[in-house]
């Protein structure tokens, strides 16, 4: 078995932000650390951990945890587009052996996924189709959670089987830290709102997707002028959520409360759950490390935004 971990945070607005060239720099400097540990590990294929925000996943129907057979980048914020190169009996055997430990995983034979699915591949290969690719949806922006304990489990569970694989397997986990994008929320919805959550009119049309984005883009200027009405970044949340992570030991997430991380981290922060998974999948099958951390909350981005890579030791 050989498993090893890139966890990162996303944000579409790497594309659309004015950044300090400092902050810039920075994140160039991260992007090439995670490109240079993919490329020296050299994987055979990718387990990606991975939020939806309303673009293949709807309150029609939503699942907890779904893993994809097949699947489809919808190309939001200019992302990549296109079918994914999933492999189904790879995903299928781990889907079957995850569901047999007792986790409740949805499977999807025609899943749609969003930026927050691709843009770490297309920060290390530039191709969401470089290496075969397994999706794995958590539930992170649409409440009801389930309990953190659970996506620890899952994690565990899928480390388990997938250290059984001959192939070298990277994990990648995208989301978080903290933060919060204005993203409609069932629970403050309009009328119209409610019929996006719920899945209408989907695909979108042209302008109904630029109008949806533009207020993304606009709430990041906002907020980095200190003008937004959204929750500010929580870096002493996130500084605490990486200790734990780096620890090895991730018994203090099962008594993180949703509610209470939406108070304090913002209605997105839930996305940690893709890290929690990951870490819970390199935890169950060996003592590991974290070998290249960075962490940044930066406003311009709506995120916390960190990066580590893990491998076993
Ligand atoms: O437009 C959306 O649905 C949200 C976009 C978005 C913005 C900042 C950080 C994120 O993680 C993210 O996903
Ligand atoms: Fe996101």
């Amino acid at each position: 078995m050989t498993l090893a971990l890139l966890a990162m945070s996303h944000s579409p607005l790497l594309e659309f932000a004015d950044l300090d060239a400092d902050v810039t720099a920075e994140l160039d400097q991260t992007f090439a650390a995670a490109k240079d540990f993919v490329h020296d590990y050299d994987p055979d294929i990718v387990v990606n951990l991975a939020p939806d925000h309303y673009n293949g996943f709807f309150y029609n129907l939503m699942p907890a945890y779904c893993v994809g057979y097949a699947a489809t980048s919808i190309g939001d914020y200019g992302s990549q587009a296109g079918r994914l190169d999933v492999p189904e009996a790879k995903a299928r055997s781990l889907a079957e052996a995850v569901i047999a430990e007792g986790i409740d995983l949805s499977v999807s034979l025609e899943m749609e996924v969003d930026h927050g699915t691709v843009q770490p591949m297309e920060i290390v290969y530039g191709d969401i189709t470089a290496k075969p690719f397994i999706p794995i949806f958590i539930n992170s922006v649409a409440p009801p959670f389930t309990p953190v304990k659970r996506v620890r489990q899952l994690g565990e569970a899928l480390g388990r089987h997938l250290a059984t694989w001959d192939e070298k397997v990277l994990l990648i986990s995208s989301g978080g830290l903290s933060h919060d994008p204005p993203v409609p929320r069932l629970a403050t919805a309009t009328p119209a709102q409610r019929a996006m959550l719920m899945g209408e009119n989907q695909p979108l049309p042209a302008e109904a997707r630029a109008a949806r984005q533009q207020r993304v883009i606009d709430a990041a200027r906002d907020f980095a002028a200190g003008t937004a009405d959204i929750q500010d970044l929580a870096p002493e949340w996130d500084r605490e959520l990486l200790r734990i992570l780096a620890s090895g030991d991730l018994s203090p997430v099962d008594t993180f409360d949703p509610d209470e991380m939406t108070r304090i981290a913002g209605n997105s922060s839930h996305e940690v759950r893709t890290w929690i998974a990951g870490y819970a999948a390199m935890a169950a099958v060996g003592t590991y490390e974290v070998q290249h951390t960075y962490y940044r909350p930066i406003r311009e981005l709506i995120a916390g935004f960190a990066m580590t890579t893990v491998v076993h030791t």
